[in-house]
């Protein structure tokens, strides 16, 4: 079973963080020590690289290198950029950096000669920091770039600059806090003065006997409370509410609870959770949800329901209930999802949710009762939340239909009429770039799955037609809704394929009502569309009695969270296809639009990006990237990201998500061919088009966290792609 690991939460390895002023040779270094036979050029690091590295002694570093921590020079450009996303609004989350955190870099430019003055005050405030937050640590003073110095004074100079540190450091040297590493002729570039580094690195971590590594397994969640005695009150609870579970819902909604007390609300919590999940909504959308029936609650019975509404309180409870029913499940080697008579058994699985104090453990109580905490989510600033298991990927989830070879025509309607309902794309254009796209897709899958039928023009029409058919009774008035949707109210733009088709029963064979066999698998059909010769195309679709919601319902909860595969996975290729074609028309579209930055959506958003950061870019690195000539494109680079920065809208909302898509498309930039149009662009890079993205890199509660909106958070389930091979050589960006 692998872990996912929560925020720096747990890892195998000892955690190391590089800083230093911006070009001193981080990402360099870093990069040297990951791939030791590699060309390695640098662009500046936007936010963060992070990559796992081994000393020659089998020790494991997890090496974060942070972009730029550096003071604001007005006459600096660069600087503009490096204090908006890592000064000012970054200090107050230096905790997030240093959590967990064993050793610490401080990366010199020796040849800086201008800047090092600074030096020593930069690491002074650093201690400080460390000192009071982050008790005793080892902080590493690399002295670099020295093959820049003239051999004839490098000697001189490396004394004079060994010298002041050890003046300037003096009490931090020599108690061995800090610790000075500079052998002659070091340099970044050189594996062996990279390796000799972490070597030592090593040797010191073991000599001090701490810091330890970090413990990997699933710790089970700490509570104040001895666990015989919570398993008490969890039985004397389940003893005394012996209302069913239908009753106990109906009294939640109608505010008829006898008590509403820790154990009251967690049950609730739970069927909410349920309920929710199952029609697609996140976390933070069931939060929503307990958070509109408790305000209800309190407004019916204000003597009975007291307590006002805490964001952060709610969803710290839930994610709780969330953690502890996938543990239950894993344990019970469930298949498929629990159910609401479960849920005294899932908290006797995980007792500690029964101490209302468990909170207590993660924040501080000045963080919880701060009007930041109860009217957003906030990250914890005690101790990292429990780690969700996540499971060994299953081929096929609970409530899976077999695969049929007219999934992928099911699955590319399904992603036409999602994608473009409610938009002001043009459906017609989107289709017809998207099928061409799908021809593609279907001729490649078509080597290695024979099955599947060749392209079809009527065939590709046909079921965009019915899903459409289908979707739209979907979205009919709640009045007629009863009998049409058969008790469906999740979100129609979240409907999964399996879902989908088992919520309308769908075999595959509907056309056979429309269209005869020779007529559907005519040549003529594939060139392009033909009229159904059996009966007219469907208008509307309600759901079939024998529909299986409950199975639909199954599927959607377990996608959203509560059952197996928490780790979101790339659409397949015929629905990439489709947000391309919105991607792009959204671009032919946006001629005016997004000129003042704001977007209205995610295909307008990478559009945007595009333009802006393609036209502010300039140059591109060159195969002699030294420092000096990369130094004006540094800048570009800088301008660029500070003018894309400036969007806004709700596909961009907040700095991680801004930021995590500055990187995704100037990574798709620099891979790409320099003239290429925006549709060949996106085409040969349609992740993104995925809106979904995000979450393939951070868990729903970082990026939704009230941090994320203000800083750039590091990723929790996976680094970014920071290297980039274009035309033989490689680049290293900044994450
Ligand atoms: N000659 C020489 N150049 C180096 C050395 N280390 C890094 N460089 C160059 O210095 C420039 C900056 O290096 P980076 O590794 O990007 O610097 P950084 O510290 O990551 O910079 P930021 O990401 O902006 O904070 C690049 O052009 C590197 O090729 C070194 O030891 N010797
Ligand atoms: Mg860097």
């Amino acid at each position: 079973m692998k872990l996912a690991s929560w925020l720096f939460g747990k890892n195998p390895e000892y955690r190391g963080l590089m800083m230093g002023f911006d070009a001193a040779g981080k990402t360099t270094l870093l990069y040297r020590l990951k791939l030791p036979n590699e060309k390695i050029t640098t662009i500046p690091t936007i936010g963060f690289n992070v990559e796992t590295v081994e000393s020659t002694k089998g020790h494991k570093f997890t090496l974060w290198d942070v972009g730029g921590m550096y003071r604001y020079d007005p006459r600096d450009l660069a600087s503009t950029f490096r204090l908006m996303i890592c000064c000012d609004k970054m200090r107050p989350l230096y905790r997030h950096y240093f959590q967990n955190t064993d050793v610490f870099f401080f990366i010199v430019d020796c040849a800086d000669t201008c800047r090092f003055d600074d030096v020593v005050p930069e690491i002074q405030s650093l201690l400080n920091e460390l000192d009071s937050e982050h008790g005793k640590k080892n902080l590493w003073v690399v002295l670099n770039k020295q093959d820049l110095l003239p051999p004839n004074e490098r000697d001189e100079a490396l004394k004079q600059i060994r010298t002041k540190l050890e003046k300037g450091l003096s009490r931090s040297v020599e108690s061995g806090r800090v610790r000075i590493f500079g052998p002659p002729g070091f340099n970044a570039f050189e594996h062996g003065h990279a390796a000799a580094l972490l070597d030592q690195v090593a040797d010191a971590i073991q000599g001090d006997k701490s810091p330890k590594p970090l413990e990997n397994g699933d710790k089970p969640l700490s509570s104040h409370v001895g666990e015989t005695d919570l398993k008490e009150r969890i039985n004397e609870n389940a003893k005394r509410n012996t209302s069913s579970a239908d009753d106990f819902w109906q009294g939640f909604l109608d505010a008829d609870l006898p008590v509403w007390d820790h154990y009251n609300h967690l049950r609730a919590g739970y069927f909410v959770l349920l309920e929710g999940m199952a029609c697609g909504n996140t976390l933070m959308k069931c939060a929503d949800m307990f958070m509109d029936h408790v305000d209800m609650l309190r407004s019916k019975r204000p003597e009975r329901f007291r307590n006002t509404t805490h964001r952060t309180m709610t969803i710290f409870w839930l994610f709780q209930l969330q953690v502890a029913t996938i543990r239950y499940a894993h344990f019970k080697h469930l298949s498929g999802l629990t159910c609401r008579d479960d849920f005294p058994q899932i908290l006797l699985h995980t007792p500690e949710l029964m101490d209302a104090s468990l909170w207590k453990v993660h924040y501080s109580k000045d963080l919880m009762f701060a009007p930041n905490a109860r009217a957003n989510w906030v990250l914890p600033d005690k101790s990292p939340l429990p780690s969700i298991a996540e499971p060994v990927q299953h081929e096929s989830s609970p409530g899976d239909i077999p695969h049929a070879d007219s999934d992928h025509l099911i699955r590319f309607a399904l992603t036409v009429i999602q994608s473009t309902s409610g938009t002001r794309l043009r459906r017609g254009a989107v289709i017809k770039h998207a099928l061409s796209a799908l021809q593609t897709s279907i001729m490649q899958k078509r080597a290695s799955m024979p099955n599947i039928g060749p392209y079809s023009e009527t065939q590709a029409y046909f079921w965009i037609q019915y899903v459409h058919a289908a979707l739209a009774s979907l979205q009919s008035s709640p009045g007629d809704g009863s009998s049409r949707t058969a008790g469906w109210h999740g979100s129609m733009t979240s409907l999964t394929l399996t879902a989908f088709k088992s919520l309308f029963d769908i075999s595959g064979d509907e056309w056979k009502r429309y269209y005869s066999p020779t007529l559907w698998d005519s040549m003529q059909a594939r060139i392009a569309f033909v009229n159904p010769d059996q009966a007219p195309l469907p208008g509307l679709i309600s759901i079939p009695p024998q529909s299986s919601s409950s199975r639909a319902k199954l599927h959607m909860a377990s996608k959203a969270g509560l059952g197996v595969a928490t780790t979101p996975r790339m659409p397949p290729s015929e629905s990439l296809a489709v947000m391309v074609a919105a991607v792009c028309d959204a671009a032919a579209l946006s001629d005016t639009d997004a000129v003042d930055g704001v977007v209205k959506s995610h295909p307008e958003l990478i559009a945007f990006l595009y333009d802006t950061l393609v036209a502010n870019l300039g140059a591109r690195a060159g195969p002699d990237d030294r420092p000096t000539a990369t130094s004006k494109r540094r800048s570009g680079l800088v301008e660029a990201v500070n003018k894309a920065l400036g969007v806004s809208g709700p596909s961009a909302e907040g700095l991680t998500c801004k930021m995590f898509w500055i990187q995704q498309v100037l990574v798709a930039v620099e891979q790409t061919a320099e003239q290429s149009s925006f549709d060949s662009f996106m085409n040969s890079n349609p992740h993104l088009a995925y809106e979904g993205l995000p979450l393939m890199y951070y868990s729903e509660m970082i990026l939704n966290s009230s941090e994320a909106k203000v800083v750039f958070l590091p990723p929790d389930r996976r680094p970014f792609p920071s290297v980039i091979s274009g035309g033989g050589e490689m680049l290293r960006l900044g994450s």
